[in-house]
């Protein structure tokens, strides 16, 4: 079993993540870290802090000369922004009258309709929002994304296979249905200012970003991540928690703003009657095959060996420029929520952020299923698997 955990605040001086349970020689460097966070960085309409901030990435357990070493593997993603907060977010207790001095210390009182503030401030009984905001931020995902991209080494190591992700929708816009991307066309989606693989609706949703920012809105969209090369039998049949397509809905569903899930065409087949909803089994020279991907590589929660495809939906930036109406809690008087900068649609990055998540369940999977200390033995195990697998 894998198991992780992230730890940190938006503007405290680092991100730490943990991943233990990876077999030892898996090939990872800071460098690769660094281009998965990069990847994260990019995309149209993300705010002015990712043009400033860096990510600071340093491995600090768990790898040695390149190669995992099978202890914890641990990450640490450091804040560039840290110094202008170093009073504000000091784990030490601060001198009140420095504190009250600073115009970034005064309290969040007005919190923002679609974010963690007023039900964090309620429940964990805070005045002010920015305890909550702090670890409710998406900064958090740049502590995922390094842990995905160590679990992804992992899989596509042991297994052959390779993920990639592209923006399906955007603010209403929808690209055409049936393209999904290959491993080779990463590059070229990186290269893309929204990560959208046919370029006139890549045009449209820029336009509809430019018109966002203009009218002081904010928006969402659909994001779908495609993995090829998968063997089948990942994940199982026999109870709900070991089905890998709940869990891949829970993994994505714990991203910040995701707000629905589908498997495959997953809402679209409730509209299919059965003869068209499904993917219909044929014998070909290379071997049993599907004739369409509508399940979107599982059936059964098992893969089948197709391609694995996923979507997250993810909701409108919450801080929103024209701003919405809410309370302010100090005074219980209606005022509208606080806005600083931010987002103002940040779907390319999730779907960044969805890869990781995607990674993370799957080498849990590959680890249940094919075990191994060394990814060389796990490499063995699935070979073995693959040779003496029925009905190929
Ligand atoms: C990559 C990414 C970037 C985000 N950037 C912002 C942002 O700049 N401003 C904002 O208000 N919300 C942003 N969000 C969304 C908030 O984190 C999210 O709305 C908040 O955590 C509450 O989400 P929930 O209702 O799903 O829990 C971002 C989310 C992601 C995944
Ligand atoms: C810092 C990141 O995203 C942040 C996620 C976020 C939120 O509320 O989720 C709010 C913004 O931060 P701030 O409130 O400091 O402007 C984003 O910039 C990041 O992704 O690295």
């Amino acid at each position: 079993m894998l198991r992780w955990l992230t730890a940190g605040e938006s503007h405290g001086p680092s991100l730490v993540a943990i991943l233990e349970g990876l077999p030892a020689h898996v090939r990872v460097t800071s460098d690769d870290i660094g281009d998965s966070l990069a990847r994260r960085r990019l995309g149209y309409g993300r705010g002015a802090r990712m043009k400033f901030e860096q990510d600071e990435v340093t491995i600090t357990g768990g790898v040695r000369h390149g190669l995992t070493q099978g202890g914890p593997v641990a990450i640490q993603v450091g804040n560039t922004e840290w110094p202008k907060w170093e009073k504000v977010m000091s784990a030490d207790p601060v001198d009140p009258v420095e504190l009250e001095a600073l115009a970034r210390n005064a309290p969040l009182t007005r919190p923002r309709p679609g974010h963690a503030d007023l039900a964090g401030m309620q429940k964990y009984d805070f005045q002010d929002s920015r305890p909550i905001l702090e670890r409710a931020s998406a900064r958090e995902t740049a502590a995922r994304v390094a842990l995905g991209r160590v679990a992804s080494n992992f899989v596509e190591q042991a297994t052959g296979a390779r993920i990639v992700s592209h923006v399906i929708e955007l603010g209403g816009v929808r690209g055409p249905d049936g393209l999904w991307p290959t491993a080779d066309d990463v590059q070229r989606l990186d290269e893309d200012p929204v990560r959208c693989l046919d370029p006139e609706t890549s045009a449209a949703m820029v336009a509809a970003i430019d018109q966002a920012h203009k009218d002081g809105d904010t928006l969402g969209g659909v994001v779908e991540v495609v993995v090829h090369g998968l063997p089948p039998g990942l994940g199982s049949h026999v109870h709900w928690d070991r089905r890998l397509d709940s869990r891949l809905a829970g993994a994505l569903m714990g991203i910040q703003a995701i707000k629905g899930v589908e498997v495959g065409d997953g809402f679209a087949l409730a509209a299919t009657p059965g003869s068209l909803a499904h993917d219909e089994i044929v014998p070909t020279d290379a071997g049993i095959r599907r004739t369409t991907d509508r399940s979107g590589g599982t059936e059964g929660g098992m893969t089948t060996g197709e391609v694995l495809r996923v979507r997250a939906a993810m909701k409108p930036i919450a801080t929103v420029p024209r701003a919405l109406r809410t309370v302010d809690v100090s005074t219980g008087e209606e005022t509208v929520a606080h806005h600083q900068r931010s987002d103002v649609c940040a779907v390319p990055a999730a779907g960044i952020v969805a890869e990781a998540m995607v990674a993370l369940v799957l080498a849990d999977a590959v680890v249940e299923k094919f075990g191994g200390d060394s990814v060389q033995e796990t490499r063995r195990n699935v070979q073995s698997y693959l040779d003496t697998l029925r009905f190929r």
